[in-house]
């Protein structure tokens, strides 16, 4: 069994680091990287037959070290650093989508979703993304109550409440639309975004249709809402919280009751096998969150089999 990519016949891909906080107030998940990078992730893409080149767009720059907890007269902190990281890193995933390469981003926080997905339907608009997340990432400033970006980008490239954001997001192409968004292994959505996504009509799975019809028929039944002819090119958008703090406990905003490893592992292994897959995120992996070595472990190693998975590691 091995997995045709059909925008990547050559198996190119370019690894983009992204370690960045400011998305939310925790420190770490700056490290994640470093942390998934040193467990070998570049190795096992290349032994899956990729060519893989790395980016750091972030790399000689000090915006980590600016982050405030305060937020600004929008409601929302770091806006600033959150729009400098963010310009950086897209135009990293662009050059690469343009250069016929799959990117491959790795976080640092969910904030960065805002440049990948971005980045992925200027490349080709007809891109869909299937997010998945415990959480939904679609705040608006006006709705936030924490006031992290993280929690939000997914309504700047929306264009949601578009009269609340900052002027420093008016580079963000406001392009994603609600009809090519599915989210699987929600849990955690606040009243204002339950409302968001109802009044758009945005398909949502939640850990409830997981266990009701199993995660096999739940990407199927994602996938044919966003790409129904399996023909559109998927960005994959993974939060590594989607699945169970008990298999992936070092990360910011843990929410019980999530994927089991394996269907966590089976979205990514379903989506490779759609030969679709054009850009990947795998965020939100904090090793300083762990409370023990077999923590910080279990999270990165995780994190690396995503990525395999996605990029067509079969299991026989
Ligand atoms: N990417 C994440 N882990 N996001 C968590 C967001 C939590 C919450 N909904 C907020 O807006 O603050
Ligand atoms: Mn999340
Ligand atoms: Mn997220």
């Amino acid at each position: 069994m091995s997995v045709s990519y059909k925008f990547h016949p050559e198996r190119k891909t370019t690894i983009i680091t992204a370690p960045f906080s400011g998305g939310q107030p925790k420190g770490g998940v700056e490290l994640g990287p470093e942390y998934i990078l040193d467990a070998g992730f570049e190795k096992q893409i290349s032994s899956l037959g990729w060519e893989t080149t790395t980016l750091h767009p972030l790399e000689s720059t000090n915006y980590e070290a600016m982050k405030t907890d305060d937020k600004d007269k929008y409601g929302v902190k770091n806006t600033h650093i959150v729009n400098e990281c963010n310009k950086l890193i897209y135009d990293a995933v662009y050059k690469t989508l343009e250069s016929g390469r799959l990117a491959i981003t790795v976080g640092g926080d969910h904030s960065i979703g805002t440049a990948t997905v971005g980045a992925s339907l200027t490349h080709n608009p007809d891109t869909c993304v299937i997010w998945v997340d415990a959480h939904a990432d679609i705040n608006t400033p006006k709705t936030t109550d924490s006031g992290n970006l993280h929690g939000c980008p997914l309504s700047f490239l929306m264009g949601i409440d578009a009269d609340s954001y900052p002027p420093e997001f008016s580079w963000v192409p406001q392009i994603l639309k609600p009809g090519k968004l599915a989210y699987i292994g929600l849990r955690d959505v606040d009243q204002e975004e339950r409302r968001i996504l109802k009044e758009h009509n945005i398909p949502a799975f939640s850990m409830y249709h997981v266990d009701k019809y199993g995660i096999g028929k739940v990407v199927e039944m994602a996938l044919d809402k966003v790409n129904p002819n399996r023909d559109c090119p998927i960005h994959l958008s993974f939060d590594v919280d989607a699945i169970d703090p008990s298999f992936v406990p070092a990360t910011g905003t843990r929410v019980e009751g999530g994927l089991s490893l394996r269907e966590g592992l089976f979205v990514a292994e379903e989506i490779a096998m759609t030969g679709l897959l054009n850009s990947l995120d795998i965020v939100e992996t904090n090793p300083m969150l762990a409370e023990t070595e077999e923590h910080i472990l279990d999270t990165v190693s995780a994190a690396c089999a995503i990525g395999r998975c996605a990029m067509g590691q079969t299991l026989l």
